[in-house]
């Protein structure tokens, strides 16, 4: 990781902080034991150690406290046991759970969706990033202020986790001041949108497809774009490495070329400021042609992980696109029986790939092409003079290859969707066998 704001916070520290994650368990949920682990390298992620985990049987969460009163002094022993600085659960806690939770308990208390924020605060490198990521934490304080004399209660608090990032110094400001922030940041944000908008009309004129590289987090989603196109983007063993999407060009094997973006990874219980704050960022998905889904085959929670990307996607209003699911680190993985392989029925493609090694990549680009290749028809017509406007459609919506002048007119050949085949007035032209479409 960069020198973070987190680095320099911790050196002046004399210890990491220590924290005690708490979930419940509920019969709906059964996947209790790889959510804490992943809380775990959250927290770690964030900079701080956990001592111990506190798992509570109920039947669903308590809605004052999250656990149950004696959960709560048991805790309290343990905390005082490992001089711990706090706790994290497993959930977002209400503004009355977590007010009530911090004066039983006396220490820190966070959730999850303060470690992502924090986590998100400290690796935001653009300026579009930090105004997200601020506006994220603001509306999360603001909607915990009710009550809770916020203002005392971080005071008491002090620096470390869930403190952190560009709010760090406005957290004390009161609810008119945060509002008014917002709003700013909500105009700067809106600014940043626009561009983005500019920035993908021009990507558009240019007709290349785009492909929006998915995935869980830490799935290896950057060492695929660095191993294709020496991207150089920044891959580690953490979460949310990447927060900013990095777009890249390839040239596929026949000489066709593809926008490829890198995007920040999804995670179970993304919470909801953040993904209103990041859509900009990620609907890049949106905006797509084509869908690289990156899983990491060799975590045991890959079908989960996987059943998270999709539900995120489907939030994010990312249409029917043509999905590739590339189950990668397969490096780590025996692949010899077939019958072991992961599937992905939702995909339309699926490749087995190591980003590390480079196996299974040709196979991959392979894939691609077809797909986009497939979702275009090459057209070769000649047209009158008159007809600039279709010529426009095509240079505007497809793949202009060549435009020569003829006696006749102008001869044009290249590749366009076919849903705009009728606005180029090409229908008629097609062969049906020519194009196999
Ligand atoms: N063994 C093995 N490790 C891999 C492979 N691909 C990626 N990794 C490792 O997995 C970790 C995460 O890789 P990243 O590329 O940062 O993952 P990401 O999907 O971009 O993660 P975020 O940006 O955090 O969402 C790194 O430690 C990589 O070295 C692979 O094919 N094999
Ligand atoms: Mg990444």
């Amino acid at each position: 990781m960069e020198k973070s704001l987190m680095a320099k916070t911790h050196d002046m520290e004399e210890r990491e902080e220590r924290f005690i994650l708490v979930a419940v368990q509920t019969d709906e949920r059964d996947d209790t034991r790889q959510s804490l682990a992943e809380l775990r390298e959250l927290v770690k992620t964030a900079g701080a150690q956990v001592c111990d985990v506190v798992i509570q049987n109920r039947e669903a969460v308590h809605p004052g406290t999250y656990i149950g009163k004696g959960k709560i002094e048991e805790l309290a022993c343990l905390a005082a046991q490992y001089d711990a600085d706090g706790i994290v659960c497993d959930d977002e806690l209400s503004p009355a759970q977590l007010k009530n939770l911090e004066e039983e308990l006396n220490c820190k208390v966070l959730d999850r969706t303060l470690v992502i924020l924090d986590i998100f605060a400290a690796r935001a490198s653009t300026s579009e990033g930090k105004i997200q990521v601020e506006m994220a934490q603001l509306k999360y304080r603001m909607s915990r202020l009710a009550g809770l004399g916020l203002g005392l209660s971080m005071s008491r608090l002090g620096g470390g986790v869930g403190t952190r990032g560009p709010g760090e110094k406005k957290i004390e400001m009161d609810r008119r001041l945060i509002r008014d922030r917002i709003a700013q940041l909500k105009s700067e944000l809106d600014e940043v949108v626009r561009h983005r908008e500019v920035t993908r009309q021009q990507r558009k004129k240019t007709s290349m497809p785009v492909a929006a590289i998915v995935g869980y987090t830490n799935a290896g989603k950057s060492t695929l774009l660095n191993r294709l196109t020496d991207a150089d983007v920044l891959s580690e063993d953490k979460l949310f490495a990447t927060l900013d999407p990095t777009t890249r060009e390839l040239v596929l094997t026949d000489k066709s070329r593809v926008l490829l973006t890198d995007t920040v990874g999804f995670i179970r219980k993304l919470p909801h400021h953040l993904i209103d704050a990041f859509r900009s960022t990620l609907e890049e998905a949106r905006y797509a042609d084509i869908i690289v889904h990156v899983v990491d085959a060799s975590n045991d929670d890959m079908e989960r992980q996987m059943e998270i990307v999709y539900d995120t996607l489907q939030e994010l209003e990312v249409g029917d696109k043509p999905v590739i699911t590339l189950f990668n680190k397969c490096d780590m993985l025996d692949m010899t029986d077939s019958s072991a392989k992961p599937r992905d029925f939702k995909a339309d493609k699926t490749v087995y790939i190591s980003a590390k090694t480079g196996q299974g990549l040709d196979e991959f680009e392979e894939a691609l092409g077809d797909i986009l290749r497939g979702s275009k028809v090459y057209i070769e017509h000649c047209y009158g003079f008159a007809d600039a406007g279709k010529i426009q459609v095509i240079r505007q919506y497809g793949q202009l290859m060549s435009e020569d002048y003829t006696a006749d007119g102008i001869m044009v050949k290249g590749y366009i969707g076919k849903e705009y085949l009728d606005r180029a007035g090409l229908s008629s032209y097609l062969k049906k066998e020519d194009n196999e479409y």
